[in-house]
C-alpha cells in the first residue's frame, strides 16, 4: 500500500512530511533513518509528522536522518505553518512540538513568522554535562549556548575553516545531547553570515532553530541588535529578539513535490 507524503523546504533545509492526522503509520527510528537517507530513501534533512491533539491546530514532531528525535525545527515549522494554511485559509496557527506551543502567522507574499518561544540560557537548559558560564564555554573557539527548544552552540568567527569540526563538535562530551553547532560572521550589527552543522543531520542549507541562537547569542555578547538578518547559505532569515524575550522568525515556506511511497518496502 502506498502512503502520501509532502516534500517541503525552508531555504534548502528539506523535509518530508507525513500526515497521520487520519491514519498512524508505523515510522520506527530506524525506518526513519531509511526513508531518509539521500541515496536509499526519499532523502531529506529531517522528517516530519503531524497528528491530531486538542492542545493545537497539529502536533509536529521532528526526526534528524540517524532515527534521532529533536525538540524543536524552526523551518520545518513554518513549512507546517505554510501547509495548514493552504489546508484551511487561516493564516494563524498553533503547532504543538516536544519543545512546546508555538504560534505562527502567514504574511501577505506567504512568507511564515514563527514565534520560536523563550530561549533558555541556564547550562541545565542546554543542556551541558556540567556548570558552565553557556556565554563561554571551555572549548577552543569560545562559543556561546543555548537551548531554543534544541541545543544549540554558536562560534563566533572570521571564516568558516572550522565547519568541518562540526561533528566531533556536535559530539564533545561538554554536550550530553549532542548539539547543533552553528558558526557565524557579523557582518554588522544588524546582519550575519552563518552555517550549521545540525545534530544528527550535518551541514545543512539553513538551520531556523540555529539562526535564532545565533542571534540570542550575538545579543548576549553585545555583537547585534535584537534584530538581526541572518544570510545562511539558502537564503536569508530575519531574527528578531523580543522585548517580551520570544523569538520571532521569518521567511520562506516551499511546496517541493508530493510523493507516494511503499513503507513496508523500508525496514521497521
Ligand atoms: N533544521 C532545523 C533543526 C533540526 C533539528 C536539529 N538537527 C536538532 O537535532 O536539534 C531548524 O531549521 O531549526
Amino acid at each position: 500500500m502506498l502512503t502520501s507524503f509532502r516534500k517541503m523546504h525552508g531555504l534548502g533545509n528539506d523535509f518530508v512530511i507525513f500526515d497521520e492526522r487520519a491514519n498512524s503509520l508505523a515510522l520506527t527510528p530506524v525506518r526513519i533513518a531509511a526513508l531518509a537517507h539521500r541515496r536509499r530513501g526519499i532523502g531529506c534533512d529531517q522528517l516530519v509528522t503531524l497528528s491530531l491533539t486538542r492542545e493545537a491546530d497539529v502536533l509536529v514532531r521532528f526526526f534528524n536522518p540517524d532515527g534521532s528525535e529533536a525538540g524543536a525545527c524552526g523551518n520545518a515549522s513554518r513549512c507546517v505553518a505554510s501547509l495548514l494554511w493552504h489546508e484551511n485559509g487561516k493564516r494563524h496557527s498553533t503547532l504543538q512540538t516536544k519543545a512546546g506551543l508555538l504560534s505562527a502567522y502567514v504574511g501577505e507574499y506567504g512568507e511564515v513568522t514563527v514565534d520560536m518561544g523563550q530561549p533558555r540560557e541556564q547550562w541545565q537548559d542546554v543542556p551541558l554535562a556540567a556548570e558552565h558560564d553557556t556565554l563561554h564555554l571551555p572549548l577552543p573557539g569560545d562559543p556561546a549556548a543555548v537551548s531554543m527548544g534544541n541545543p544549540h552552540a554558536t562560534f563566533f568567527v572570521e571564516d568558516f575553516s572550522l565547519l568541518d569540526q562540526g561533528h566531533s563538535l556536535e559530539h564533545d562530551p561538554l554536550f550530553p545531547e549532542r548539539a547543533n553547532i552553528g558558526f557565524a560572521r557579523m557582518e554588522s550589527r544588524t546582519k550575519m553570515r552563518l552555517k550549521v552543522h545540525e545534530r544528527g543531520t550535518g551541514v545543512t542549507e539553513a538551520c531556523g532553530s540555529g539562526a535564532c541562537a545565533a542571534v540570542v547569542n550575538a545579543v548576549r555578547r553585545g555583537l547585534a541588535e535584537r534584530t538581526c538578518q541572518v544570510e545562511l547559505d539558502g537564503g536569508v532569515l530575519r531574527i528578531e529578539w523580543g522585548s517580551n524575550n520570544h523569538v520571532l522568525m521569518t521567511g520562506p515556506a516551499t511546496v517541493a513535490f508530493e510523493g507516494t511511497v511503499d513503507l513496508a518496502a523500508y525496514p521497521s
